[in-house]
């Protein structure tokens, strides 16, 4: 296990205060703060090396690309990708998912073809989809989930018909913390000779992620969710899968040779890298991944789990309380409503004791409506929270509920 005061130095953001109060900071689905050794790594970059990469003939260019294709091969190792060429940087998980939606339906899916996605999806596994529902008539199919937040993988098989022809399933639900079986679901779906696309925002930052193992076809990922900057993300694919893949965006980087005639395209990963990739970012985005590499990511998963089952317990003692996504062994995320106080009341008041947890629907409607609800309030752990912090979330929604 790590030291906890150590690792909370690191982070000089969670020593702050606001209202005159201590920060509790317990909106890490949304984004992680980030540690120092982050923030020095890019500051660095901009003052002692950057320059734009890949093509520069001098010194600071090749300096710069160094950094940045190291980084994409950490990235590689983290997530145990067999080739960085499947290693494809983009914005984040939003934009990781609409390239495959947008080059996957382009090039495999007609009028009348199938994606199952499930009820737990955020709307950027949602909302791409259904773009392309109006563009070319295909269908969405959504696996459903019992109250507690699980979905069941015999309903999941029965989703299959021969006009089935990609599933595209969060690992984690950011909503619920629900841990989904992927590995089976994924084999389910091999059985039908259908690839799998896995949403892992609320995954990565929370255990390690075995993308050969798993075998999934595609993965997902944000840097801001794993302590890293904003704006940089991952998008795994399996070579034979990218390789059949049209581009997503056309520029400069994704191109071999351009003319009025012909133009032909970069091999990957630069095929999908339209532009000026963000090399301080991905520079950035190694840091973290080193940062949490070191503490390791078991301790990471143990740690997390047990503020979240100590969170839940606690939570089961207020009056009134409901409490949404209770899967044994869930993941780092406690949403809930307490009687008919609104989500958004508890969470204002929450936050005037100094306490950062989130409200209203977390980008998952379809989820709300189907516990027919508008919002929750939600609490959402990483690696630097603490047991007394769970105590002050506790105590702090005691003492609001004590005001309606
Ligand atoms: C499961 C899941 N998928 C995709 C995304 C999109 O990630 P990016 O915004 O980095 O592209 C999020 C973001 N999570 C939201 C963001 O704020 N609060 C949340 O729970 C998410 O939780």
């Amino acid at each position: 296990m790590y030291d906890i005061n150590q690792v909370r130095a690191d982070f000089p953001i969670l020593s702050r205060k606001v209202y005159d109060k201590p920060l509790v900071y317990l909106d890490n689905a949304a984004t992680t703060q980030k540690p120092l050794c982050v923030l020095d790594a890019m500051r660095d970059e901009y003052l002692n090396v950057n320059a734009n990469v890949h093509r520069g003939v001098h010194y600071l260019s090749q300096q710069a690309t160094d950094l940045h294709e190291a980084a994409r091969e950490t990235v590689r190792k983290f997530i145990n990708a067999p080739k960085v060429e499947e290693v494809i940087f983009t914005r984040g998980t939003t934009e990781s998912l609409n390239l495959v939606v947008s080059s996957f339906s382009d090039a495999f899916m007609s009028e009348g073809d199938e994606v199952i996605i499930s009820t737990m999806e955020h709307h950027s596994n949602i909302v791409p989809w259904q773009l392309q529902a109006a563009k070319k008539g295909i269908a969405i199919r959504v696996i459903p989930i019992n109250d507690k937040g699980e979905i069941n993988l015999d309903e999941f098989a029965g989703l299959f018909t021969e006009r089935t022809k990609i599933v595209s399933i969060a690992q984690v639900s950011n909503v619920l913390g629900t841990v989904n079986p992927v590995k089976e679901m994924i084999k389910i779906a091999h059985e039908h000779g259908v690839p799998v696309m896995v949403d892992g925002a609320q995954s990565t930052p929370h255990f390690a992620v075995d993308v050969q193992d798993m075998d999934c076809d595609f993965f997902a990922f944000s840097g801001h969710k794993i302590y890293g900057p904003t704006g940089i993300g991952v998008l795994y694919g399996k070579e034979e899968w990218l390789d059949k893949l049209p581009p997503y965006q056309g520029g400069g980087e994704m191109i071999e040779s351009v003319s009025f005639e012909k133009t032909t395209f970069e091999k990957l990963p630069f095929k999908f890298e339209a532009g000026t990739p963000d090399y301080v970012a991905t520079h950035g985005l190694a840091k973290a991944i080193d940062y949490v590499s070191a503490l390791g990511m078991d301790n990471i998963a143990k740690h997390e789990q047990e503020l979240t089952r100590y969170c839940m317990d606690q939570m089961r003692t207020i009056d009134g309380i409901r409490l949404f996504g209770e899967q044994e062994g869930k993941d780092a995320v406690v949403s809930f409503l307490v009687g008919d106080i609104h989500h958004m009341d508890m969470g204002t008041l929450l936050d005037r004791l100094g306490i950062a947890v989130r409200t209203g629907h977390h980008c998952a409607q379809p989820l709300m409506d189907r516990y027919g609800i508008l919002g929750t309030v939600r609490a959402s752990f990483a690696l630097y929270n603490t047991k007394e912090e769970v105590d002050a979330l506790i105590a702090g929604v005691k003492r609001v509920s004590q005001m309606f």
